[in-house]
């Protein structure tokens, strides 16, 4: 009885995703279903987890997480401050779809006000499958939420027994188990031996570090994204501005490249309001400020090391606080 009241109260808020899924057999691992395990089956699957702490379930979504939405990470931030708020809550762990699981991870980030650990979680093979991957990740999870080490280290992603950062981390290949990586910053570190290893941590400021408030809000700026390629046109970018966008991510070909014909349409979309980030769909290194464009001159933002997909979540978080591009590029280099 006293041993179990000394394990750290970690909270498993369910999403739903593959680590959720089921196959037609053993040896499906395409062509599952995701979402379809409830909360409380996945605890029940990994008995292991009552000998490391006090876990708790709750269904919060049963969705696959390409149909992720801003409304679940609005609904998702909340209910996360919510109960790390309460003093009897010392963790949270989240099980989540890999296919958006770093954006999800990054929108916390910048939203959860708590020193607590949030550990995000999934598994690339369905519960069903020989050697599912989710049970063991859901093991490190919950011992990576209890822990004392994994405090004040921001939002972390843990699959395949390694720990990364959320505003680092992304997916890299469709479906092995060695997806997740932090391709040019590095890992934080491993989970082995019943604990984390850490070597590093993030400088980018997180969590109760940031200036962003969701509390009191029900929907966030529209922003979209267009992608760079040769022969690239308008079209989309257009679009987009017609339905709404008050940001526009571009994921440009190289450091964040303007293609000639490209360069009026977006000064036209500035002009009407709407802020321009420049991103990259390379995937690694700095998109440099005044670089391959004037972003002076254009009055545009350039998004440093974030990819595109994370580009777009700290630029509709920075559009919640103002529409000053100085003020917006100064957040792209302080989270
Ligand atoms: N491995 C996965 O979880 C992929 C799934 N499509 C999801 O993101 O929900």
């Amino acid at each position: 009885q006293d041993a179990q009241a000394k394990l750290p109260n970690v909270m498993i808020l369910a999403t739903g995703g593959t680590i959720a899924g089921t196959g037609a057999d053993t040896t499906t691992t395409v062509g599952y279903t995701s979402a379809t395990v409830g909360v409380d089956k996945l605890i029940a699957a990994v008995p292991e987890l009552k000998k490391v702490a006090n876990v708790k379930g709750e269904q919060v979504f049963q969705i696959a997480s390409e149909s992720m939405t801003n409304d679940h990470w609005l609904k998702l931030a909340k209910r996360v401050n919510t109960l790390l708020a309460q003093p009897d809550v010392d963790g949270i762990v989240i099980t989540h779809g890999t296919d958006t699981i770093e954006e999800t991870a990054y929108f916390l980030d910048l939203t959860v006000k708590s020193r607590k650990p949030v550990v995000i979680v999934g598994a690339m093979r369905p519960s069903t499958a020989l050697s599912a991957d989710g049970p063991i990740n859901l093991y490190n999870a919950v011992l990576l939420a209890g822990s004392e080490d994994a405090k004040g280290k921001g939002v972390l992603v843990a699959l395949n027994d390694q720990i990364n950062a959320a505003r680092e981390v992304t997916k890299t290949n469709t479906s092995t188990t060695d997806t997740f990586k932090s391709p040019e910053l590095g890992m934080l570190g491993y989970m082995q031996d019943n604990r984390p290893h850490f070597y590093r941590q993030s400088t980018r400021k997180n969590t109760a570090d940031t200036e962003f408030d969701i509390s009191k809000l029900d929907v966030l700026p529209q922003v979209d994204i267009i992608y760079g390629y040769a022969n690239m046109n308008r079209a989309a970018l257009d679009a987009q501005v017609k339905a709404g966008a008050k940001g526009i991510v571009q994921a440009g070909v190289g450091d964040g490249s303007i293609a000639a014909q490209m360069k009026e349409p977006l000064m036209q979309a500035r002009k009407k309001g709407v802020i321009i980030v420049r991103s990259s769909r390379v995937g690694q290194g700095i998109v440099a400020r005044n670089g391959e464009a004037n972003d002076d001159a254009l009055d545009f933002v350039a998004s440093d090391t974030l990819n595109a997909q994370k580009a777009r979540i700290l630029l509709m978080l920075a559009l919640t606080k103002t529409n000053d591009t100085k003020e917006i590029q100064r957040m792209f280099y302080t989270y």
